[in-house]
């Protein structure tokens, strides 16, 4: 099952530096590990603003609820998610 994911990063002004420091490369990791295994199949950056937009391939919804309860930046998170089905118009 396909997903479009938005996920907007809003991190308290007064965040510990290194907390933010080890969140981010937490964040990282777990995203290129995703990536790697073929669940996270795209990861844009939304220009100009602290978001993201993504697109995951997983077997249900409950595993997408999975993955992104995981996710190192969760609690900051504003997320939204939209199924994806085919378009009768594309190619390929
Ligand atoms: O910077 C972001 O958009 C948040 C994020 C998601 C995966 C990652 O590495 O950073």
């Amino acid at each position: 099952m396909l997903f479009a994911v938005r996920m907007t990063v809003v991190l308290p002004p007064d965040m510990d530096p290194e907390l933010r420091t080890s969140l981010l490369a937490a964040e990282k990791e777990y995203a290129q590990k995703l990536q790697h295994s073929g669940e996270w199949l795209h990861l844009w950056r939304c220009a100009g603003q602290y978001a993201n937009l993504s697109v995951f391939e997983v077997s249900d919804n409950d595993r997408l609820n999975e993955l992104l309860w995981d996710l190192p930046l969760f609690p900051y998170m504003d997320i939204t998610v939209t199924p994806l089905a085919r378009h009768p118009s594309a190619v390929g």
